[in-house]
C-alpha cells in the first residue's frame, strides 16, 4: 500500500502554552499530522517549504531507510536543505511495526514545533502479544519562548549564553505558562492570555474499566521527563518499536527521541478525573511548571478539574530510579532478536563539555562535530574527497589517565567533520562514556539517537566503563533493541549494532543545543552498495550541478 501526504510547512503565530510565539506548523498543526500505516507500506510525503527565510529538512526518526538512505532527512548528512518556496518529496518504506516520530533536522528547527508521530500497525491478521480496547498517542515536549535564532546565537557567542530551562512543558502540544509571571508587563494584551484555546489542557477521555494502549513519545529539546497518570499503573509493553517484557511503573522516565507504549486501565474511582503530569528530571528546573493534562473518566465533564493537587515528581537529582528503569527494559519473550555473541570493533565515545577558541562546545573524544557544506552521503558516493576531513575521529580516549569525575584540566578541544567508516556487515560496539561537565560536580543525561539502525542495549553502568569487568556482564540473552538510549550522569551505556545498512548515518545527542554544540558523530558503511542518488537531495556545497536536469 502507498500512503501519500501533502504537507505545507508554515510559520504561524500560536500560543501552545498561552504565550504567543512564532511556531512552525504542518498543514496548520503542531504537533503535525500523525502518519498511520501498516508494516511494509510505502510512505510518500510531498513537503512544501513555505517558510519565508528558512531552510528545512525532515527526519523520519526510527525508520531505518533500508535502500533509501537519501531520504533520512538529515541536513548535511543525507541531503541538502529544502529551500524556501520549494517542494521536496520523501519516499520510504515503514518496514517494522511500532511507534516512531518525525521532526525537523535542520539546525535547532525542531523545537519550533515541527514534529509528529508515525504509527505503524502489524500486517492484517497479526496481532500484538497484549490486548487493549483503544489506542491513543501523545507527544511530550518542552517549550521556549525565544526563537531558535536567538538561542543559536547565544550558544555560539563569546561569552557563552546558555538557553536555560524551558518556560513550560507541553503534553501533546498544550501547556500552561503563568502569564502573570512575565517579568515585564506587556503593553501587548495579546502576548499571553490564559483563555487562548491553543493552551487548554490535553484531555484524554477514558471509559471506566477499559484498557488503553497509550503511545508516549518525547520530543523535548532539552528536558528528561517523568510522566505519570495520577493513581494509575503503567505497564510498559513497547520501546522504540520493540516489544518489551512487561513491567509496571508508577511514573515513566522518558528521554528526548524515545517512544514507549504503556497499557493503562481505567480502574480507579470513576466519579472523578485524574491528573496527567510531566516533570523535568535530571536538571534542576524549579521555575518550569509541570506539564498538566487531565485523564477524564466518561461521563464526567471534561472541564472538571481533579480534586487533588498534581502528584509530586521524583527528585530531579535522584539518578537511581532512572538507572533502574533503563535496566528493567528487556526484549519480550518470544520476540527476542539475539545479538551476535562478539563484536568486530569497539568504539568508545567519551562525552565532554569543553571549549574551542573560547567558545563552549560538546565533544566526543575531544572532537566537536561540525557539518560539512556537502552532505556526507553525496560526498562519499561521488568520491568528493575534499568535501570533509578524511581523517577519522579517535576510536576512544585515554582511559587510563582521564578522570571522568572532575572538570577536565585541559578544556581545549578540536573541531572536525571527519567520520567513522565501518566495514560493511560487521558488528560494532559503542560504549557511551559520560563525564563531568565544565561545572564542578555536574554530569548530565544525554539521550543518544542512531539513524539507520536499531541497536541492542547490552548494559548500563555507573562510573568509568571497565572493558574486562563490565563487558563480561553484558546482557546477550534478551537485550532490548532501540534507536535512542540515555547515558546517565557519570555513567556508561553499551550498544551493539550490525553495520548492514548502506549509507551515512548520524549518531548524536538528541538534545537540540548539545548537537548544535558538536555532540555527535557520523558512521558510514557500504557506500559502494548505495543506489543512484536522487537529484532532489543535491544543490549545496560541491553537489551543485550534480545530476541536475
Ligand atoms: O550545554 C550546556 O551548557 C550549560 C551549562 O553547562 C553551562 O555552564 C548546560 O546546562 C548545558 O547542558
Amino acid at each position: 500500500r502507498i500512503r501519500r501526504y501533502k504537507w505545507e510547512v508554515n510559520a504561524e503565530y500560536k500560543a501552545p502554552d498561552c504565550f504567543r510565539k512564532l511556531v512552525i506548523t504542518i498543514n496548520g498543526q503542531t504537533p503535525g499530522p500523525t502518519i498511520r500505516a501498516q508494516q511494509n507500506d510505502t510512505i510518500i510525503v510531498e513537503v512544501t517549504n513555505n517558510l519565508f527565510t528558512e531552510n528545512l529538512a525532515i527526519h523520519w526518526h526510527g525508520i531505518r531507510q533500508i535502500g533509501t538512505p537519501w531520504f533520512d532527512g538529515t541536513e548535511g548528512v543525507t541531503q541538502c536543505p529544502v529551500l524556501p518556496g520549494t517542494t521536496f518529496t520523501y519516499q520510504f518504506v515503514v518496514d517494522r511495526p511500532g511507534t516512531y516520530l518525525y521532526h525537523a533536522h535542520y539546525g535547532m528547527q525542531r523545537e519550533n514545533g515541527l514534529y509528529g508521530s508515525i504509527i505503524v500497525g502489524l500486517p492484517e491478521g497479526e496481532s500484538e502479544p497484549f490486548t487493549y480496547d483503544y489506542d491513543r498517542n501523545i507527544i511530550l515536549n518542552d517549550w521556549y519562548h525565544n526563537t531558535t535564532t536567538d538561542q543559536a546565537v547565544g550558544l555560539a557567542s563569546v561569552p557563552f549564553r546558555w538557553i536555560g530551562e524551558p518556560q513550560s512543558l507541553l503534553i501533546h502540544g498544550r501547556g500552561r505558562f503563568n502569564c502573570s509571571s512575565l517579568p515585564i508587563p506587556s503593553s501587548d494584551p495579546g502576548l499571553c492570555n490564559a483563555s487562548y484555546s491553543d493552551c487548554s489542557p490535553y484531555r484524554m477521555i477514558v471509559v471506566p474499566g477499559k484498557t488503553y494502549r497509550l503511545r508516549i513519545s518525547s520530543m523535548t529539546s532539552l528536558s528528561a521527563l517523568s510522566f505519570q497518570i495520577e493513581g494509575h499503573n503503567l505497564t510498559v509493553v513497547e520501546a522504540d518499536g520493540h516489544f518489551v517484557e512487561p513491567f509496571v511503573v508508577r511514573n515513566l522516565f522518558i528521554y528526548s527521541g524515545e517512544t514507549y507504549s504503556v497499557l493503562v486501565t481505567a480502574d480507579q474511582d470513576p466519579t472523578r478525573n485524574y491528573w496527567i503530569t510531566s516533570n523535568i528530571v535530571s536538571r534542576n528546573a524549579p521555575n518550569t511548571p509541570p506539564g498538566l493534562g487531565v485523564f477524564v473518566y466518561y461521563p464526567n465533564h471534561v472541564r472538571r478539574s481533579p480534586p487533588t493537587t498534581p502528584p509530586a515528581a521524583p527528585a530531579w537529582n535522584d539518578t537511581r530510579p532512572r538507572m533502574e528503569q533503563s535496566q528493567a527494559i528487556k526484549a519480550r519473550q518470544g520476540y527476542i532478536i539475539t545479538p551476535p555473541a562478539v563484536s568486530d570493533r569497539v568504539i568508545v565515545l567519551l562525552n565532554t563539555q569543553n571549549e574551542i577558541n573560547g567558545r563552549r562546545k560538546w565533544s566526543v573524544n575531544n572532537v566537536s562535530f561540525t557539518h560539512p557544506k556537502t552532505p556526507y552521503l553525496i560526498a562519499l558516493k561521488e568520491n568528493i574527497t575534499d568535501a570533509f576531513d578524511q581523517n577519522p575521529p579517535p576510536n576512544g580516549y585515554d582511559e587510563a589517565n582521564y578522570d571522568i569525575f572532575i572538570v577536565q584540566p585541559n578544556k581545549n578541544a578540536t573541531s572536525s567533520n571527519g567520520i567513522y567508516r565501518l566495514d560493511f556487515n560487521t558488528t560494532v560496539d559503542v560504549i557511551l562514556q559520560n563525564a563531568n561537565t565544565m561545572n564542578p560536580d555536574n554530569s548530565e543525561t544525554h539521550p543518544w539517537h542512531l539513524h539507520g539502525h536499531d541497536f541492542w542495549v547490552l548494559g548500563y553502568g555507573e562510573g568509568k566503563f571497565d572493558k574486562f569487568k563490565d563487558a563480561g556482564k553484558y546482557n546477550l540473552v534478551n537485550p532490548i533493541m532501540k534507536n535512542t538510549v540515555p547515558v546517565h550522569p557519570y555513567g556508561w551505556t553499551a550498544l551493539r549494532f550490525i553495520a548492514d545498512n548502506p549509507g551515512a548515518w548520524a549518531f548524536h545527542c538528541h538534545i537540540e543545543s548539545h548537537f548544535f554544540m558538536g555532540m555527535g558523530v557520523v558512521f558510514a558503511e557500504g557506500i559502494e552498495k548505495v543506489g543512484k542518488l536522487p537529484s532532489s537531495i543535491m544543490g549545496c556545497g560541491q553537489s551543485q550541478g550534480l545530476y541536475r536536469p
